[in-house]
């Protein structure tokens, strides 16, 4: 059975990962087929079913898990056979060529047809013919830009800018950094020099001692100083780069932060993850070694070129058409490798989501024994990329093979040429061996800069995503009243004085016809709602489930946007607040609170800046008033941290570990209680507050949410049970359905009118406080 589930579940490895955009394409429809092709061939000879079946006889013959060996040795990742990969490789090549060129033909036909469209407007316009005439609808489709060198100097100048303004410009490190880089590759170009020139003084025999000994010296000298010039360029690049990834990855991870709820619905963690660590890593990269060694090479190949010049200028000539042929087929390397690199991150960044999904879930995934299928979804999502890593090796390989038969073919050339110039005599040995030694040189350092060119090149790739999300504006973001211009600057004092003055007559909530659409639903979650609530108002929205309750809880906390009318609090429309102002005033209360991997006492402070230094540790730590203010809430909260009560043996220093999973969710949810106490907000919201607990949990925290109630102006609760809403006394029902508000009044009157909270009521049994039945 394990067997055949098991290769049940491999069928689905040779589809391509899909993104919320469509279908990776890698590239067109190509990779799909040959990637089937390799998985069934894969499947035939890697029998996944058998190792399952053998783990699981295994298992029940020893009665406990393998040891550890066997656990890592039992299971083999499919890779191809090498003859495959390369088949793959030449296959992808071809059809890159082949889309290309349907590209381009694609291009000339757009081309042809908008020219036809602009020549028969012209002509309709000069005869003003007045007819009408029945104008082609087709759109053209928008031709995909071509990615030639100039877009690639295009990209990379974009880049250059980005990272200059992001990484932190620091002219102190890269300075110098450029300065020792440029000393450096000046010592490289001279050595050859000393060195034609000891050899020269070596063959001649008869050369004086003292020319060999200056020749040697100048040799000792320039190695030294490009040394030291080369492990100070070294060091200052490195710098530079970890400091460029350190900057980048704080940023983005901020930016990150600051986006909408919406962004997160959209899109994974695990992507979001791979783009902080893989992704920019490269960025680092391309600044402390691609770039530095482009640099140091294109100096290098500078300095070797005045030197070839000097030396044969003729000669030099031919040698730089060479090196201009190995540039082309480097650029063209260069180009391919981008390309795939893109797709490489995309699908690194798609497995990161995958495992972050499986790690997350990892309760159930045990509950439903669904390892096998969770590896099978990441084996074959990082198959995929191992795929496009092979294709990049192989396509590495060509290259060098390509540039090398290039290179020494230009060698062969050129000593050709040397031996005739030899034989006409304008050529002597020393400066045949001078000229070869720079011709050499210059070879590697082009060859260097076609290689460092891909790299970067990849980088770039890489860095796009990063920089798109570095720049992202998020759509429900803090007003930016903090402006420059005078109007900005009253509008905002306007709004601050309005909070300040705000009066106890005006609503504390109020939402004027509001409707709120999700981006990805077409029907709004609620739709022209107009409700008040005013100071101490104890608020139930009840409703069956997808009515829209919770929607008008993120609404309030403006996780999300009205996208028609308003919400407001205190007389002021959510929009105008900022984010800091909004926490201040409003807390929220979980159904199953989410806690911090920190101590218990930090996590009800949390979001409340540390006011004190610890003696011994020098960090940051609360100060007395707060460890006094959390101990009450705590207690207050039903989870106290002192005296007889606490018997869990609890203290304000407790770690509460990852998710707060060491502490129940009635203890999760007791903690929860004590940030709202700590905090005295104006508003308290509640979302399902006794949805998952136990009687006798639940009279604890009900008791713990009159505590807090009394602390605050009003309360607005989320229930689906209505037992909670008798026990917290609420004073008014709001009764969703369809995103509508189709009742609202004192649960007692309600339960009498018979309608829709009525019947509610009656499904879990409540009934009127008088015991009178109802209308019906
Ligand atoms: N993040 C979201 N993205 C898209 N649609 C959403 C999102 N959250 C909720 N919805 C949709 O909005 C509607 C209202 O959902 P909401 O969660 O507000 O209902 P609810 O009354 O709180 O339901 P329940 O009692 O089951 O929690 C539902 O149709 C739901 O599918």
């Amino acid at each position: 059975l394990v067997a055949s589930r098991s290769c049940i579940s491999h069928n689905h490895v040779g589809r391509r990962p899909t993104t919320p955009q469509g279908v990776i394409d890698v590239p067109g429809a190509f990779t799909h087929g040959v990637a089937q092709s390799i998985h069934r061939k894969h499947n035939q000879h890697h029998d996944h079913g058998r190792y399952r079946t053998e783990l699981f006889s295994s298992t029940v013959i020893n009665g406990n898990a393998a040891d550890s060996d066997e656990l890592v040795n039992e299971f083999q990742p499919r890779t191809m056979k090498v003859s495959e990969s390369f088949v793959f490789f030449a296959r992808f090549v071809v059809q890159t060529i082949l889309d290309n060129r349907i590209h381009q033909s694609s291009e000339w036909e757009n081309r042809r047809r908008l020219r036809d469209r602009i020549f028969r407007k012209t002509k309709r316009e000069v005869t003003t013919i007045t007819t009408t005439t029945t104008t082609s609808s087709t759109t053209i489709p928008s031709a995909k830009p071509k990615r030639g060198f100039r877009e690639s100097m295009r990209k990379l100048n974009e880049s250059r800018k980005s990272l200059i303004r992001l990484v932190g410009y620091d002219s102190s490190l890269l300075v110098p950094a450029f300065g020792y880089l440029i000393m450096g590759a000046f010592m490289s170009s001279v050595i050859p020099y000393y060195y034609s020139s000891c050899i020269s003084c070596v063959a001649a025999g008869e050369a004086s001692r003292d020319k060999l000994l200056w020749a040697l010296g100048g040799l000792g000298v320039s190695h030294v100083l490009e040394a030291i010039f080369t492990g100070l360029r070294g060091a200052l690049f490195w710098i530079a780069g970890t400091r460029a990834n350190y900057n980048v990855r704080v940023k983005l991870h901020r930016n990150l932060l600051l986006q909408e709820a919406a962004f997160f619905d959209n899109t994974e963690c695990g992507i979001l993850l791979s783009r902080l660590n893989n992704d920019v890593n490269k960025i680092g990269m391309v600044i402390s070694f691609h770039v530095n060694i482009v640099l140091r090479q294109l100096a290098q190949f500078l300095f070797g070129s005045v030197f070839l010049l000097r030396i044969q200028p003729k000669l030099a000539m031919a040698a730089f058409a060479g090196i201009g042929l190995v540039a082309l087929v480097s650029k063209i390397y260069g180009e391919f490798t981008r390309a795939l690199a893109e797709r490489v991150q995309e699908l690194f960044a798609r497995s990161s989501a995958l495992a972050e999904t499986s790690f997350s879930m990892s309760e159930t995934v045990r509950a439903f024994d669904g390892v096998s299928i969770e590896t099978d979804k990441y084996e074959a999502s990082q198959f995929d990329a191992l795929q496009l890593e092979e294709v990049q090796a192989w396509a590495y390989g060509s290259h060098k093979f390509v540039s090398d038969t290039l290179q020494a073919s230009l060698q062969c050339m050129l000593l050709f040429c040397c031996w005739a110039l030899g034989r006409s005599g304008a050529l002597p040995a020393a400066k045949l061996t001078s000229f070869l030694f720079y011709v050499n040189f210059v070879l590697e350092s082009s060859n260097e800069v076609g290689d460092q060119w891909a790299r970067i090149q990849t980088a770039i790739g890489a860095s796009t995503n990063v920089f798109d999300l570095i720049r992202r504006v998020p759509a429900v973001g803090d007003p930016r009243h903090i402006g420059h211009t005078l109007l900005e600057l009253n509008a905002a004092q306007e709004i601050i004085s309005r909070v300040k003055k705000s009066s106890n007559a005006e609503p504390i909530i109020k939402m004027s016809n509001m409707t709120v659409t999700y981006g990805t639903m077409e029907k709004p979650a609620l739709n022209g709602v107009n409700l008040d609530i005013n100071e101490n108002d104890k608020v139930a929205i009840v409703g069956r489930s997808g009515s829209g309750k919770s929607s008008m809880l993120r609404t309030i906390l403006r996780f999300y946007d009205p996208s028609s009318g308003t919400c407001a609090l205190e007389g002021v429309d959510l929009r105008d607040l900022t984010r800091k102002q909004i926490a201040s005033k409003i807390v929220v209360v979980e159904q199953e609170p989410q806690l911090f991997p920190m101590s218990l006492m930090e996590n009800v402070l949390y979001g409340i800046e540390k006011d004190s230094i610890d003696d011994e540790s020098g960090e940051k730590c609360y100060s007395e008033k707060y460890r006094v203010a959390v101990t009450e809430a705590l207690s207050l909260a039903g989870l106290p941290v002192t005296g007889e009560d606490n018997q869990l043996g609890l203290e304000l220093d407790t770690r509460v570990g990852e998710g707060g999973r060491t502490l129940s969710g009635g203890q999760r949810q007791r903690v929860a209680i004590a940030r709202a106490l700590v905090r005295k907000p104006n508003v308290l919201l509640l979302d399902e507050p006794t949805a998952a607990l136990d009687s006798k949990s639940e009279k604890v925290v009900v008791e713990a949410l009159k505590s807090a109630m009394e602390r605050t102006r009003c309360m607005i609760m989320v229930t689906h049970r209505l037992g909670v809403v008798r026990s917290l006394d609420v004073n008014k029902v709001v009764v969703l359905e369809q995103g509508q508000i189709v009742e609202m009044g004192h649960p007692e009157e309600l339960l009498k009118v018979g309608g829709v909270y009525s019947q509610l009521a009656r499904e879990q049994g409540i009934i009127p406080l008088s015991g009178i039945g109802t209308n019906n």
